[in-house]
Protein backbone atom coordinates (compact mmCIF):
# COMPACT_ATOMS: atom_id res chain seq x y z
CA UNK A 1 0.00 0.00 0.00
CA UNK A 2 1.23 3.51 -0.89
CA UNK A 3 1.51 5.77 2.29
CA UNK A 4 1.51 9.70 2.00
CA UNK A 5 4.62 10.62 5.01
CA UNK A 6 5.60 14.71 4.87
CA UNK A 7 4.77 17.50 2.70
CA UNK A 8 6.17 20.91 2.80
CA UNK A 9 3.67 24.03 1.49
CA UNK A 10 4.95 27.23 1.05
CA UNK A 11 3.33 30.33 -0.49
CA UNK A 12 -0.78 27.93 -0.80
CA UNK A 13 -3.54 30.16 0.10
CA UNK A 14 -2.68 31.26 3.79
CA UNK A 15 0.54 29.78 3.60
CA UNK A 16 3.52 32.29 4.03
CA UNK A 17 5.87 32.16 0.80
CA UNK A 18 8.95 32.65 3.07
CA UNK A 19 8.44 29.86 5.29
CA UNK A 20 8.53 26.44 5.34
CA UNK A 21 5.64 24.42 6.62
CA UNK A 22 5.83 21.07 6.89
CA UNK A 23 3.13 18.66 7.64
CA UNK A 24 4.21 15.04 8.85
CA UNK A 25 1.84 12.20 8.45
CA UNK A 26 1.63 9.59 11.25
CA UNK A 27 0.60 5.57 10.72
CA UNK A 28 -2.04 4.70 11.31
CA UNK A 29 -4.06 7.72 11.47
CA UNK A 30 -3.43 11.74 11.42
CA UNK A 31 -6.05 13.93 12.34
CA UNK A 32 -5.70 17.73 11.51
CA UNK A 33 -7.28 20.27 14.03
CA UNK A 34 -7.65 24.06 14.15
CA UNK A 35 -9.53 26.75 14.54
CA UNK A 36 -11.50 28.06 11.28
CA UNK A 37 -9.35 29.23 8.19
CA UNK A 38 -6.41 27.52 9.91
CA UNK A 39 -5.25 26.41 6.75
CA UNK A 40 -6.79 22.28 7.19
CA UNK A 41 -8.81 22.45 3.97
CA UNK A 42 -6.17 23.64 2.13
CA UNK A 43 -3.56 20.71 3.34
CA UNK A 44 -6.16 18.48 1.61
CA UNK A 45 -6.10 20.73 -1.44
CA UNK A 46 -2.75 20.87 -1.72
CA UNK A 47 -2.40 16.77 -1.25
CA UNK A 48 -4.76 16.39 -4.04
CA UNK A 49 -3.01 18.83 -6.23
CA UNK A 50 -0.03 17.45 -5.80
CA UNK A 51 -1.40 13.42 -6.30
CA UNK A 52 -3.76 14.24 -9.34
CA UNK A 53 -2.93 18.05 -10.33
CA UNK A 54 -6.55 19.18 -10.05
CA UNK A 55 -7.33 22.51 -8.79
CA UNK A 56 -10.15 23.39 -6.11
CA UNK A 57 -13.28 23.87 -7.60
CA UNK A 58 -13.31 27.37 -5.67
CA UNK A 59 -9.63 27.88 -6.54
CA UNK A 60 -10.21 30.28 -9.81
CA UNK A 61 -8.33 28.83 -11.89
CA UNK A 62 -5.73 29.14 -9.39
CA UNK A 63 -5.86 32.71 -8.97
CA UNK A 64 -7.39 32.18 -5.24
CA UNK A 65 -5.35 29.11 -4.44
CA UNK A 66 -1.76 31.00 -4.53
CA UNK A 67 -0.93 33.08 -1.87
CA UNK A 68 -2.59 36.89 -2.32
CA UNK A 69 0.60 39.04 -3.57
CA UNK A 70 -1.47 41.48 -2.36
CA UNK A 71 -1.24 39.85 1.19
CA UNK A 72 2.36 39.62 1.11
CA UNK A 73 2.80 43.05 -0.45
CA UNK A 74 4.48 41.68 -3.49
CA UNK A 75 3.81 42.14 -7.44
CA UNK A 76 4.62 38.09 -7.22
CA UNK A 77 4.35 35.27 -5.18
CA UNK A 78 5.61 31.81 -5.74
CA UNK A 79 3.80 28.86 -4.13
CA UNK A 80 5.44 25.28 -3.89
CA UNK A 81 4.01 22.19 -3.00
CA UNK A 82 6.75 19.44 -1.91
CA UNK A 83 5.40 15.24 -0.83
CA UNK A 84 7.26 12.77 -0.19
CA UNK A 85 4.86 9.43 -0.62
CA UNK A 86 6.36 6.02 -0.44
CA UNK A 87 5.12 3.66 -3.24
CA UNK A 88 3.59 0.24 -2.71
CA UNK A 89 6.73 -1.28 -2.94
CA UNK A 90 7.93 1.14 -1.07
CA UNK A 91 10.05 2.78 -2.51
CA UNK A 92 10.66 6.84 -1.86
CA UNK A 93 9.36 9.73 -4.26
CA UNK A 94 9.34 13.35 -3.27
CA UNK A 95 6.81 14.76 -5.76
CA UNK A 96 7.68 18.96 -6.18
CA UNK A 97 5.24 21.56 -7.75
CA UNK A 98 5.34 25.26 -8.09
CA UNK A 99 3.43 27.52 -9.04
CA UNK A 100 3.51 31.36 -9.97
CA UNK A 101 1.10 34.21 -9.13
CA UNK A 102 1.67 37.36 -10.66
CA UNK A 103 -0.10 40.81 -10.76
CA UNK A 104 -0.11 42.48 -13.42
CA UNK A 105 -1.26 45.86 -14.75
CA UNK A 106 -5.11 44.98 -14.63
CA UNK A 107 -4.98 41.15 -13.84
CA UNK A 108 -3.41 38.31 -12.18
CA UNK A 109 -1.43 36.00 -14.04
CA UNK A 110 -1.52 32.07 -12.73
CA UNK A 111 1.41 29.88 -14.12
CA UNK A 112 2.32 26.20 -13.08
CA UNK A 113 6.37 26.43 -13.12
CA UNK A 114 7.39 22.48 -12.65
CA UNK A 115 6.43 19.51 -12.06
CA UNK A 116 9.67 17.54 -11.25
CA UNK A 117 9.89 13.84 -9.45
CA UNK A 118 12.62 12.99 -7.59
CA UNK A 119 13.99 9.10 -6.74
CA UNK A 120 16.50 7.45 -5.49
CA UNK A 121 18.96 5.10 -7.06
CA UNK A 122 18.79 1.90 -5.47
CA UNK A 123 22.23 1.04 -7.31
CA UNK A 124 24.26 4.34 -5.78
CA UNK A 125 21.98 6.01 -3.53
CA UNK A 126 21.93 9.04 -5.42
CA UNK A 127 18.64 11.33 -6.31
CA UNK A 128 17.18 11.60 -9.62
CA UNK A 129 15.25 14.36 -10.48
CA UNK A 130 13.23 14.15 -14.04
CA UNK A 131 10.94 16.89 -14.95
CA UNK A 132 8.04 16.08 -16.33
CA UNK A 133 5.36 17.91 -18.38
CA UNK A 134 2.27 18.38 -16.10
CA UNK A 135 -0.49 16.29 -17.53
CA UNK A 136 2.29 13.82 -17.50
CA UNK A 137 3.17 13.87 -13.92
CA UNK A 138 -0.88 13.39 -13.68
CA UNK A 139 -0.76 10.54 -14.69
CA UNK A 140 2.86 9.08 -12.77
CA UNK A 141 1.83 9.77 -9.67
CA UNK A 142 -1.48 8.04 -9.51
CA UNK A 143 0.52 4.81 -11.12
CA UNK A 144 3.16 5.18 -8.84
CA UNK A 145 1.16 4.85 -5.66
CA UNK A 146 -1.19 2.20 -7.16
CA UNK A 147 -4.24 4.18 -6.98
CA UNK A 148 -6.13 5.68 -9.68
CA UNK A 149 -6.65 9.68 -10.07
CA UNK A 150 -10.47 9.10 -9.75
CA UNK A 151 -9.84 7.43 -6.67
CA UNK A 152 -7.60 9.84 -5.12
CA UNK A 153 -9.86 12.68 -6.48
CA UNK A 154 -13.28 11.98 -5.71
CA UNK A 155 -13.00 9.51 -2.64
CA UNK A 156 -9.60 9.56 -0.60
CA UNK A 157 -8.89 13.44 -1.10
CA UNK A 158 -12.78 14.51 -1.73
CA UNK A 159 -13.09 18.26 -1.50
CA UNK A 160 -15.58 19.57 1.11
CA UNK A 161 -17.36 21.86 -1.29
CA UNK A 162 -17.58 19.04 -4.07
CA UNK A 163 -18.66 16.17 -1.37
CA UNK A 164 -22.26 15.97 -2.48
CA UNK A 165 -21.01 14.58 -6.06
CA UNK A 166 -23.08 11.49 -5.41
CA UNK A 167 -26.16 13.70 -4.85
CA UNK A 168 -25.26 15.20 -8.56
CA UNK A 169 -27.26 14.36 -11.83
CA UNK A 170 -27.52 10.91 -13.32
CA UNK A 171 -24.99 10.99 -15.92
CA UNK A 172 -22.07 12.99 -14.17
CA UNK A 173 -22.60 10.06 -11.19
CA UNK A 174 -22.48 7.56 -13.68
CA UNK A 175 -19.30 8.55 -15.15
CA UNK A 176 -17.41 9.31 -11.74
CA UNK A 177 -18.59 5.73 -11.03
CA UNK A 178 -17.26 4.52 -14.56
CA UNK A 179 -14.12 6.09 -13.47
CA UNK A 180 -13.78 5.16 -9.78
CA UNK A 181 -14.10 1.67 -10.94
CA UNK A 182 -12.59 1.72 -14.52
CA UNK A 183 -15.33 0.19 -16.11
CA UNK A 184 -14.83 1.70 -19.37
CA UNK A 185 -11.05 0.43 -19.34
CA UNK A 186 -13.11 -2.91 -18.26
CA UNK A 187 -15.20 -3.64 -20.31
CA UNK A 188 -12.94 -2.17 -22.97
CA UNK A 189 -10.26 -4.79 -21.82
CA UNK A 190 -12.88 -7.76 -21.87
CA UNK A 191 -13.75 -6.90 -25.30
CA UNK A 192 -9.98 -6.41 -26.33
CA UNK A 193 -9.53 -9.98 -24.45
CA UNK A 194 -12.26 -11.58 -26.74
CA UNK A 195 -10.81 -9.72 -30.09
CA UNK A 196 -7.42 -11.11 -28.82
CA UNK A 197 -8.56 -15.31 -28.39
CA UNK A 198 -10.80 -14.50 -31.50
CA UNK A 199 -6.98 -13.59 -33.37
CA UNK A 200 -5.56 -16.00 -31.84
CA UNK A 201 -7.84 -18.65 -33.26
CA UNK A 202 -7.64 -17.39 -36.66
CA UNK A 203 -3.80 -17.04 -36.12
CA UNK A 204 -4.31 -21.42 -34.95
CA UNK A 205 -6.00 -22.13 -38.38
CA UNK A 206 -4.06 -19.89 -40.38
CA UNK A 207 -0.85 -21.57 -38.87
CA UNK A 208 -2.72 -24.88 -39.83
CA UNK A 209 -3.08 -23.80 -43.00
CA UNK A 210 0.15 -22.72 -43.94
CA UNK A 211 1.66 -25.71 -42.41
CA UNK A 212 -0.41 -27.46 -44.43
CA UNK A 213 0.29 -25.39 -47.38
CA UNK A 214 3.74 -25.15 -47.03
CA UNK A 215 3.79 -29.77 -47.07
CA UNK A 216 1.87 -29.36 -50.41
CA UNK A 217 4.54 -27.01 -51.72
CA UNK A 218 6.95 -29.51 -50.83
CA UNK A 219 5.25 -32.32 -53.10
CA UNK A 220 4.66 -30.04 -55.93
CA UNK A 221 8.26 -28.89 -55.68
CA UNK A 222 9.28 -32.75 -55.40
CA UNK A 223 7.35 -33.43 -58.42
CA UNK A 224 8.40 -30.32 -59.87
CA UNK A 225 12.25 -31.42 -59.54
CA UNK A 226 11.23 -34.76 -60.13
CA UNK A 227 9.71 -34.02 -64.01
CA UNK A 228 12.84 -31.75 -64.50
CA UNK A 229 15.14 -34.38 -64.18
CA UNK A 230 12.68 -36.20 -66.71
CA UNK A 231 12.68 -33.31 -69.38
CA UNK A 232 16.10 -33.19 -69.13
CA UNK A 233 16.67 -36.99 -69.74
CA UNK A 234 14.12 -36.44 -72.61
CA UNK A 235 16.00 -33.41 -74.29
CA UNK A 236 19.41 -35.65 -74.26
CA UNK A 237 17.68 -38.30 -76.37
CA UNK A 238 15.65 -36.17 -78.33
CA UNK A 239 19.23 -34.38 -79.29
CA UNK A 240 20.55 -37.65 -79.64
CA UNK A 241 18.03 -38.96 -81.92
CA UNK A 242 18.02 -35.60 -83.76
CA UNK A 243 21.89 -35.94 -84.71
CA UNK A 244 21.53 -39.54 -85.51
CA UNK A 245 18.57 -38.78 -87.92
CA UNK A 246 20.69 -36.17 -90.01
CA UNK A 247 23.64 -38.38 -89.87
CA UNK A 248 20.83 -41.07 -91.37
CA UNK A 249 19.83 -38.57 -93.58
CA UNK A 250 23.27 -37.25 -94.96
CA UNK A 251 24.44 -41.25 -95.24
CA UNK A 252 21.19 -41.88 -97.05
CA UNK A 253 21.72 -38.88 -99.01
CA UNK A 254 24.97 -40.35 -99.81
CA UNK A 255 23.80 -43.73 -101.01
CA UNK A 256 21.50 -42.53 -103.02
CA UNK A 257 24.04 -40.58 -104.98
CA UNK A 258 26.40 -43.66 -105.19
CA UNK A 259 23.46 -45.83 -106.17
CA UNK A 260 22.64 -43.00 -108.65
CA UNK A 261 26.17 -42.81 -109.88
CA UNK A 262 26.54 -46.54 -110.86
CA UNK A 263 25.94 -46.68 -114.49
CA UNK A 264 25.21 -50.06 -114.17
CA UNK A 265 24.30 -52.79 -111.38
CA UNK A 266 27.51 -54.95 -110.48
CA UNK A 267 26.31 -58.69 -111.15
CA UNK A 268 30.04 -59.59 -110.15
CA UNK A 269 30.57 -62.39 -107.30
CA UNK A 270 31.64 -61.89 -104.00
CA UNK A 271 34.90 -63.59 -104.77
CA UNK A 272 35.00 -61.84 -107.75
CA UNK A 273 34.53 -58.60 -106.26
CA UNK A 274 37.00 -59.26 -103.20
CA UNK A 275 39.60 -59.82 -105.91
CA UNK A 276 39.17 -56.74 -107.21
CA UNK A 277 39.34 -55.37 -104.23
CA UNK A 278 42.53 -56.38 -102.97
CA UNK A 279 43.77 -55.29 -106.14
CA UNK A 280 42.56 -51.90 -105.71
CA UNK A 281 43.76 -51.84 -102.54
CA UNK A 282 47.34 -52.89 -104.08
CA UNK A 283 46.69 -50.26 -107.08
CA UNK A 284 46.35 -47.71 -103.88
CA UNK A 285 49.59 -48.38 -102.05
CA UNK A 286 50.80 -48.40 -104.80
CA UNK A 287 49.88 -44.61 -105.74
CA UNK A 288 50.65 -43.73 -102.41
CA UNK A 289 54.01 -44.52 -102.69
CA UNK A 290 54.20 -42.38 -105.83
CA UNK A 291 52.56 -39.59 -104.04
CA UNK A 292 55.33 -39.91 -101.29
CA UNK A 293 58.13 -40.13 -103.57
CA UNK A 294 56.39 -36.95 -105.11
CA UNK A 295 56.29 -34.96 -102.38
CA UNK A 296 60.06 -35.90 -101.22
CA UNK A 297 60.97 -34.25 -104.74
CA UNK A 298 58.86 -31.58 -104.32
CA UNK A 299 60.19 -30.49 -100.94
CA UNK A 300 63.78 -30.94 -102.34
CA UNK A 301 62.40 -28.48 -105.38
CA UNK A 302 61.29 -26.38 -102.82
CA UNK A 303 64.80 -26.40 -101.02
CA UNK A 304 66.36 -25.48 -104.39
CA UNK A 305 63.97 -22.95 -105.31
CA UNK A 306 64.78 -21.05 -101.77
CA UNK A 307 68.38 -21.44 -102.66
CA UNK A 308 67.92 -20.03 -105.93
CA UNK A 309 65.72 -17.11 -104.47
CA UNK A 310 68.48 -16.17 -102.03
CA UNK A 311 70.97 -16.16 -105.06
CA UNK A 312 68.51 -13.97 -107.21
CA UNK A 313 68.10 -11.63 -103.93
CA UNK A 314 71.59 -11.50 -103.76
CA UNK A 315 72.69 -10.75 -107.09
CA UNK A 316 69.89 -8.04 -106.94
CA UNK A 317 71.58 -6.60 -104.23
CA UNK A 318 74.92 -6.31 -106.65
CA UNK A 319 73.64 -4.86 -109.69
CA UNK A 320 71.84 -2.34 -108.04
CA UNK A 321 75.15 -1.55 -105.95
CA UNK A 322 76.73 -1.39 -109.05
CA UNK A 323 74.70 0.87 -110.71
CA UNK A 324 75.13 3.32 -108.02
CA UNK A 325 79.03 2.91 -108.26
CA UNK A 326 78.32 3.65 -112.09
CA UNK A 327 76.19 6.76 -110.99
CA UNK A 328 79.04 7.98 -108.94
CA UNK A 329 81.41 7.19 -111.60
CA UNK A 330 79.59 9.56 -113.81
CA UNK A 331 79.42 12.06 -111.47
CA UNK A 332 82.80 12.15 -111.41
CA UNK A 333 83.60 12.12 -114.50
CA UNK A 334 81.10 15.27 -115.02
CA UNK A 335 83.22 17.07 -112.03
CA UNK A 336 86.85 15.82 -113.96
CA UNK A 337 85.18 17.69 -117.04
CA UNK A 338 84.00 20.84 -115.19
CA UNK A 339 87.56 20.75 -113.35
CA UNK A 340 89.40 20.75 -116.38
CA UNK A 341 86.60 23.32 -118.10
CA UNK A 342 87.61 25.91 -115.62
CA UNK A 343 91.52 25.52 -115.28
CA UNK A 344 91.67 26.02 -118.75
CA UNK A 345 89.76 29.19 -118.60
CA UNK A 346 91.68 31.00 -115.37
CA UNK A 347 94.91 30.22 -117.02
CA UNK A 348 94.38 30.20 -120.50
CA UNK A 349 95.40 27.04 -121.78
CA UNK A 350 93.80 27.14 -124.91
CA UNK A 351 91.06 25.66 -126.96
CA UNK A 352 88.82 22.46 -125.64
CA UNK A 353 86.73 20.03 -127.43
CA UNK A 354 83.23 19.65 -126.75
CA UNK A 355 82.57 17.48 -123.82
CA UNK A 356 81.79 15.10 -121.99
CA UNK A 357 85.78 14.03 -122.85
CA UNK A 358 86.87 10.78 -123.71
CA UNK A 359 89.50 8.96 -121.47
CA UNK A 360 92.43 9.44 -123.76
CA UNK A 361 91.17 13.30 -124.05
CA UNK A 362 91.04 13.84 -120.61
CA UNK A 363 94.71 11.81 -120.19
CA UNK A 364 96.01 14.64 -122.44
CA UNK A 365 94.14 17.62 -121.29
CA UNK A 366 95.43 16.65 -117.52
CA UNK A 367 98.87 16.17 -119.00
CA UNK A 368 98.78 19.72 -120.14
CA UNK A 369 97.42 21.12 -117.23
CA UNK A 370 100.29 19.34 -115.12
CA UNK A 371 103.02 21.20 -117.71
CA UNK A 372 101.41 24.26 -116.65
CA UNK A 373 101.52 23.37 -113.17
CA UNK A 374 105.49 22.48 -113.69
CA UNK A 375 105.70 25.89 -115.03
CA UNK A 376 103.64 27.56 -112.53
CA UNK A 377 105.95 25.70 -109.36
CA UNK A 378 109.31 26.88 -111.14
CA UNK A 379 108.12 30.83 -110.71
CA UNK A 380 107.05 30.13 -107.54
CA UNK A 381 110.01 28.23 -106.11
CA UNK A 382 111.69 31.65 -108.09
CA UNK A 383 109.42 33.75 -105.95
CA UNK A 384 109.79 32.14 -102.58
CA UNK A 385 113.77 32.68 -102.87
CA UNK A 386 113.37 36.23 -103.33
CA UNK A 387 111.04 36.62 -100.77
CA UNK A 388 113.03 34.41 -98.12
CA UNK A 389 116.02 37.35 -98.28
CA UNK A 390 113.34 40.05 -97.98
CA UNK A 391 112.19 37.69 -94.65
CA UNK A 392 115.51 37.87 -93.20
CA UNK A 393 115.33 41.97 -93.96
CA UNK A 394 112.26 41.47 -92.08
CA UNK A 395 113.67 39.50 -89.08
CA UNK A 396 116.70 42.04 -88.59
CA UNK A 397 113.72 45.17 -88.56
CA UNK A 398 111.82 42.84 -86.35
CA UNK A 399 114.56 42.13 -83.90
CA UNK A 400 115.45 46.06 -84.05
CA UNK A 401 111.64 46.97 -83.21
CA UNK A 402 111.63 43.80 -80.31
CA UNK A 403 114.89 45.40 -78.98
CA UNK A 404 113.15 49.20 -79.48
CA UNK A 405 110.53 48.14 -77.72
CA UNK A 406 111.98 46.28 -74.49
CA UNK A 407 113.87 49.42 -74.22
CA UNK A 408 110.60 51.56 -74.41
CA UNK A 409 109.62 49.34 -71.37
CA UNK A 410 112.66 49.24 -68.92
CA UNK A 411 112.53 53.01 -69.70
CA UNK A 412 108.80 53.27 -68.47
CA UNK A 413 109.49 51.46 -65.51
CA UNK A 414 112.77 53.40 -64.35
CA UNK A 415 110.41 56.32 -64.98
CA UNK A 416 107.92 54.69 -62.88
CA UNK A 417 110.33 54.11 -59.84
CA UNK A 418 111.47 57.32 -60.33
CA UNK A 419 108.29 58.81 -59.99
CA UNK A 420 107.45 56.31 -56.48
CA UNK A 421 110.74 57.69 -55.25
CA UNK A 422 109.85 61.47 -55.87
CA UNK A 423 106.43 60.65 -54.17
CA UNK A 424 108.47 59.24 -51.07
CA UNK A 425 110.80 61.71 -51.03
CA UNK A 426 107.80 63.83 -50.64
CA UNK A 427 106.78 62.62 -47.82
CA UNK A 428 109.62 62.37 -45.61
CA UNK A 429 110.36 66.02 -46.39
CA UNK A 430 106.64 66.74 -45.33
CA UNK A 431 107.37 64.42 -41.91
CA UNK A 432 110.23 66.06 -41.54
CA UNK A 433 108.73 69.66 -41.36
CA UNK A 434 106.31 68.14 -39.21
CA UNK A 435 108.73 66.43 -36.67
CA UNK A 436 110.57 70.61 -36.80
CA UNK A 437 107.15 72.05 -36.11
CA UNK A 438 106.84 69.83 -33.34
CA UNK A 439 110.01 70.26 -31.97
CA UNK A 440 110.01 73.58 -32.16
CA UNK A 441 106.17 73.64 -30.26
CA UNK A 442 108.07 71.50 -27.24
CA UNK A 443 110.82 74.49 -27.28
CA UNK A 444 108.10 76.77 -26.49
CA UNK A 445 106.87 74.86 -23.88
CA UNK A 446 110.23 73.57 -22.20
CA UNK A 447 111.12 77.92 -22.31
CA UNK A 448 107.58 78.67 -20.66
CA UNK A 449 108.89 76.24 -17.96
CA UNK A 450 110.24 77.77 -14.65
CA UNK A 451 113.77 75.71 -14.57
CA UNK A 452 115.20 77.24 -11.47
CA UNK A 453 111.86 75.82 -9.51
CA UNK A 454 112.57 72.53 -10.96
CA UNK A 455 116.18 72.71 -9.99
CA UNK A 456 115.13 73.65 -6.16
CA UNK A 457 112.83 71.19 -5.89
CA UNK A 458 115.39 68.13 -7.33
CA UNK A 459 117.99 69.66 -4.83
CA UNK A 460 115.26 69.25 -2.14
CA UNK A 461 113.99 65.57 -3.03
CA UNK A 462 117.43 64.26 -3.08
CA UNK A 463 118.32 66.02 0.43
CA UNK A 464 115.29 64.01 1.77
CA UNK A 465 116.27 60.93 0.34
CA UNK A 466 119.69 61.16 1.80
CA UNK A 467 117.97 61.60 5.12
CA UNK A 468 115.99 57.85 5.19
CA UNK A 469 118.88 55.98 5.08
CA UNK A 470 118.18 54.04 1.82
CA UNK A 471 121.34 52.95 1.09
CA UNK A 472 122.31 50.73 4.72
CA UNK A 473 118.79 49.22 4.10
CA UNK A 474 119.56 47.97 0.36
CA UNK A 475 123.00 46.46 1.66
CA UNK A 476 121.42 44.65 4.57
CA UNK A 477 118.46 43.41 2.26
CA UNK A 478 120.93 42.22 0.02
CA UNK A 479 123.05 40.64 2.58
CA UNK A 480 119.86 38.99 3.72
CA UNK A 481 119.05 37.97 0.34
CA UNK A 482 122.54 36.51 -0.13
CA UNK A 483 122.28 34.60 2.89
CA UNK A 484 118.94 32.58 2.17
CA UNK A 485 120.07 32.06 -1.17
CA UNK A 486 123.26 29.94 -0.06
CA UNK A 487 120.66 28.36 2.49
CA UNK A 488 118.47 27.73 -0.85
CA UNK A 489 121.61 26.01 -2.46
CA UNK A 490 122.62 24.48 0.81
CA UNK A 491 119.21 22.28 0.39
CA UNK A 492 118.93 21.77 -2.98
CA UNK A 493 123.13 19.76 -2.46
CA UNK A 494 121.00 18.33 -0.11
CA UNK A 495 117.90 17.09 -2.21
CA UNK A 496 120.21 16.05 -4.50
CA UNK A 497 122.34 13.14 -2.00
CA UNK A 498 118.95 12.48 -0.89
CA UNK A 499 117.80 12.04 -4.40
CA UNK A 500 120.81 9.68 -5.16
CA UNK A 501 120.30 7.78 -1.95
CA UNK A 502 117.10 6.61 -3.13
CA UNK A 503 117.76 5.54 -6.50
CA UNK A 504 120.73 3.57 -4.59
CA UNK A 505 118.23 2.41 -2.31
CA UNK A 506 115.63 1.25 -4.93
CA UNK A 507 118.73 -0.35 -7.17
CA UNK A 508 119.86 -1.72 -3.61
CA UNK A 509 116.19 -3.31 -3.31
CA UNK A 510 116.07 -5.30 -6.79
CA UNK A 511 119.85 -7.04 -5.97
CA UNK A 512 118.83 -8.29 -2.74
CA UNK A 513 115.36 -9.64 -4.70
CA UNK A 514 117.86 -11.00 -7.55
CA UNK A 515 119.73 -12.28 -4.98
CA UNK A 516 117.09 -13.97 -3.09
CA UNK A 517 115.94 -15.42 -6.38
CA UNK A 518 119.44 -16.98 -7.16
CA UNK A 519 119.89 -18.06 -3.71
CA UNK A 520 116.60 -20.61 -4.39
CA UNK A 521 118.01 -21.52 -7.46
CA UNK A 522 120.92 -22.62 -5.70
CA UNK A 523 119.32 -24.47 -3.02
CA UNK A 524 117.51 -26.02 -5.23
CA UNK A 525 119.94 -27.29 -7.40
CA UNK A 526 121.82 -28.27 -4.44
CA UNK A 527 118.86 -30.16 -3.82
CA UNK A 528 118.36 -31.92 -6.99
CA UNK A 529 122.45 -33.24 -6.77
CA UNK A 530 121.91 -34.00 -3.23
CA UNK A 531 119.38 -36.29 -4.41
CA UNK A 532 120.99 -37.98 -7.14
CA UNK A 533 123.80 -38.41 -4.95
CA UNK A 534 121.93 -40.05 -2.34
CA UNK A 535 120.19 -42.08 -5.23
CA UNK A 536 124.01 -43.42 -6.35
CA UNK A 537 125.53 -44.42 -3.09
CA UNK A 538 122.49 -45.92 -1.62
CA UNK A 539 120.63 -43.37 0.25
CA UNK A 540 122.97 -42.19 1.87
CA UNK A 541 124.74 -38.41 1.71
CA UNK A 542 128.17 -38.12 3.16
CA UNK A 543 129.69 -34.80 4.95
CA UNK A 544 130.44 -31.94 2.69
CA UNK A 545 134.35 -32.79 3.33
CA UNK A 546 134.23 -35.84 2.27
CA UNK A 547 131.78 -35.59 -0.45
CA UNK A 548 134.51 -34.81 -3.18
CA UNK A 549 136.37 -38.14 -2.31
CA UNK A 550 133.45 -40.32 -1.88
CA UNK A 551 131.99 -39.07 -5.58
CA UNK A 552 135.50 -39.82 -7.20
CA UNK A 553 135.55 -43.16 -5.61
CA UNK A 554 132.01 -43.98 -6.70
CA UNK A 555 133.28 -42.81 -9.82
CA UNK A 556 136.54 -45.19 -10.33
CA UNK A 557 134.39 -47.79 -8.52
CA UNK A 558 131.37 -47.05 -12.01
CA UNK A 559 134.74 -46.75 -14.57
CA UNK A 560 136.01 -50.16 -13.66
CA UNK A 561 132.50 -52.32 -13.87
CA UNK A 562 131.98 -50.35 -17.20
CA UNK A 563 136.01 -52.09 -18.29
CA UNK A 564 135.27 -55.53 -16.89
CA UNK A 565 131.74 -55.63 -18.75
N1 LIG B 1 -5.38 33.49 -2.00
C1 LIG B 1 -5.29 33.57 -0.68
N2 LIG B 1 -4.31 34.28 -0.13
C2 LIG B 1 -4.14 34.40 1.18
N3 LIG B 1 -4.93 33.80 2.05
C3 LIG B 1 -5.98 33.08 1.57
C4 LIG B 1 -6.16 32.91 0.19
N4 LIG B 1 -7.24 32.13 0.00
C5 LIG B 1 -7.70 31.80 1.24
N5 LIG B 1 -6.94 32.39 2.20
C6 LIG B 1 -7.06 32.23 3.61
O1 LIG B 1 -6.81 30.84 3.90
C7 LIG B 1 -7.68 30.43 4.89
C8 LIG B 1 -8.52 29.36 4.42
O2 LIG B 1 -8.18 28.36 5.10
P1 LIG B 1 -8.97 27.05 5.10
O3 LIG B 1 -10.23 27.16 4.42
O4 LIG B 1 -8.05 25.97 4.69
O5 LIG B 1 -9.21 26.90 6.66
P2 LIG B 1 -9.98 25.76 7.44
O6 LIG B 1 -9.09 25.50 8.59
O7 LIG B 1 -10.23 24.70 6.49
O8 LIG B 1 -11.25 26.53 7.84
P3 LIG B 1 -12.68 25.87 8.09
O9 LIG B 1 -12.57 25.14 9.40
O10 LIG B 1 -13.51 27.08 8.17
O11 LIG B 1 -12.96 25.06 6.98
C9 LIG B 1 -8.56 31.55 5.19
O12 LIG B 1 -8.09 32.23 6.38
C10 LIG B 1 -8.44 32.50 4.05
O13 LIG B 1 -8.58 33.86 4.44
Amino acid sequence: MSTVDKMLIKGIRSFDPENKNVVTFFKPLTLIVGPNGAGKTTIIECLKLSCTGELPPNARSGHSFIHDPKVAGETETKGQIKLRFKTPAGKDVVCIRSFQLTQKASKMEYKAIESVLQTINPHTGEKVCLSYRCADMDREIPALMGVSKAILENVIFAHQDDANWPLQDPSTLKKKFDDIFSATRYTKALELRESIAQDQEKTESLKNQMQELERNIQDVDAKIHHTEATLKDLREIQDQISTKTAVRRTLFKEQQKQYAALAEENEDTDEELKEWKTKFEQRIAILKNKISKLEREMCDKDSESSVLKKAINEYLMEIIKLQATAEAHMSLKDERDSAIKKLFARHNLGSLPNAPFSNEAASSLTNRIRSRLTDLEKDLDDKKFTSENEKSNELELKMALDCYLGANDRWKNIEAQKQAKVDIKSNILKRIEEKENERSSFERLISDVDLSRIDERENNMTNQLAGREFESNILQKQSEFHGVEQKIKALNREKDIMARDSEDRVALSFKKTELEIHLKKHKKIIDDYKDKIRGVLKGRLPHEKDLKKEITQALRHYAAKNEND
